[in-house]
């Protein structure tokens, strides 16, 4: 697979050669009679810091195509999330079980929680994709957001309208809103994490102090070349369209971009080049010096969608409490483990797979065992290693479906995990 590299940039590439024209975005008549096509994914008129768009050039134009009529939407769920009141508990969930047949990376999405409104461009939906077979003849599209997706088992090759991303555990991938795709399995099954972004895209923080490099580095994305499929098999297109999903046909793939040139592109980072930073002194820094990508809100410095790594890295901090310390925070934090353990979970509960919600003002850190050992360790440098915990930190609070309040996966003794710590013991009064 060849991929460009870079963030946000102005790419062009061709999978034949000649196809993509030169000095215009739309001459009189396009190289081989392709169909030129602006994908806009910000107003047209966003300043030009901001600006996402790009120009394909298609064997067809995409507007051929039937009516859509409604799809069955399984357990995707969307905002506004209003199916069960939002629950100030802690929630953590166990891993979940492929389903049992053959069901793709549509049928297969299953959605957690979210917060905001897909129809006023806030919020997030978080959802997980359980899948047993590639799409075949079919893809997929999605109107409402921008998909991160965090692949936590099986590598998925998601040939898009604009070339193809392999995506492995380990990696992150962004799939920007109203790009198709088709979701394959390289190994038979796949289940991983995704952020469904209903707002401002996603974009590198802010480096303020830390400098002109350091954490996710530009060059470091990959967005992949033009390739394409020349089929004309009928073929079925899903999108998300206003939290419901929608199908219609073709007589032929709509994968069929011969050559493309702009910013608006997916891309995928592979989370293991990220430049990690932290103490080297004392204390446990913020989580949001892990900040991988972040969607803004219109408020500054209060994320629509922080998206957070806990990747392996050396903890030093000299006379420090070094997991996670007790907090309550004002954002909304969903939780997600790639492999491995998590410092603050020494206890168990926080497997591969699964996930956490920790809400707005609901109190929550080290659990019992975490926080002894913590408190009796020397404090010799020590690499905490083979582990990747991730966060999508939000300023709403993230409301869980009905779903994933009445699953099984759900654990009914996670509050237990902070109910056994002994009461301080004062130096006696007066
Ligand atoms: O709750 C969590 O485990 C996530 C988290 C990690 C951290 O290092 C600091 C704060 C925070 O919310
Ligand atoms: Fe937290």
């Amino acid at each position: 697979m060849s991929y460009l590299s870079g963030f946000g940039n102005e790419h062009a590439t061709e999978a034949v050669k000649g196809a993509l024209p030169e000095g215009r975005n739309s001459p009189q008549r396009v190289p081989f009679g392709l169909y030129a096509e602006q994908l806009s994914g910000t107003a047209f008129t966003a300043p030009r810091r901001e600006n996402r768009r790009s120009w394909l050039y298609r064997m067809r134009p995409s507007a051929g195509h039937t009516p859509f009529v409604p799809y069955a939407q399984g357990l995707l769920r969307s905002g506004p999330f209003n199916e069960v009141d939002a629950s100030p508990n802690r929630l953590r969930w166990d891993p979940p079980k492929l389903p049992a047949g053959g069901v793709d990376f549509v049928d297969g999405l299953v959605t957690y929680a979210g917060n905001g409104d897909a129809a006023s461009g806030t919020g997030v939906g978080i959802h997980m994709y359980l899948a047993t077979r590639s799409m075949v003849d079919r893809v997929f599209y999605d109107a409402d957001g921008e998909l991160l997706i965090v692949p936590q088992s099986g590598r998925v090759r998601f040939f898009t309208e604009m070339g193809v991303l392999d995506l492995a555990p380990g990696d992150v991938g962004v799939i920007p809103r109203g790009v198709r795709f088709r979701a394959e399995l390289l190994d038979g099954s796949a289940i991983g994490y995704i952020c469904e972004n209903y707002g401002a895209v996603f974009r590198l923080p802010e480096l303020g102090p830390i400098g002109a490099n350091g954490l996710a580095n530009v060059r470091d994305f990959l967005t992949p070349v033009a390739a394409f499929e020349d089929v004309d098999r009928e073929t079925e297109i899903i999108q998300k369209f206003q939290g419901k999903l929608w199908s219609c046909k073709l007589d032929h793939s709509p994968l069929d971009v011969v050559a493309w040139h702009g910013n608006y592109a997916p891309y995928k980072y592979d989370l293991a080049r990220f430049n990690t930073i932290n103490t080297v002194s004392f204390d446990h820094p913020d989580p949001s010096i892990f900040t991988v990508l972040t969607s803004p809100s219109d408020t500054p410095g209060t994320a629509n969608c922080d998206f957070v790594i806990f990747p392996p890295r050396w903890m030093v901090a000299e006379n420090t409490f070094r997991p996670p310390w007790f907090h309550r925070n004002v954002m909304s934090e969903f939780m997600g483990l790639v492999t491995g353990a998590y410092d603050a979970k020494e206890g168990g509960g926080f497997a591969p797979g699964g996930g956490s919600l920790h809400n707005c003002m609901s109190a929550h850190g080290p659990d019992k065992a975490s926080y002894q050992k913590a408190v009796e360790v020397p404090l010799a440098p020590h690499k905490i290693e083979n582990t990747l915990a991730f966060m999508f930190e939000t300023r709403a609070v993230i409301r869980p479906t009905r779903y994933a309040m009445e699953t099984s996966l759900l654990q009914s003794d996670y509050d237990a995990c902070w109910s056994q710590f002994e009461k301080a013991k004062l130096p006696k009064q007066g």
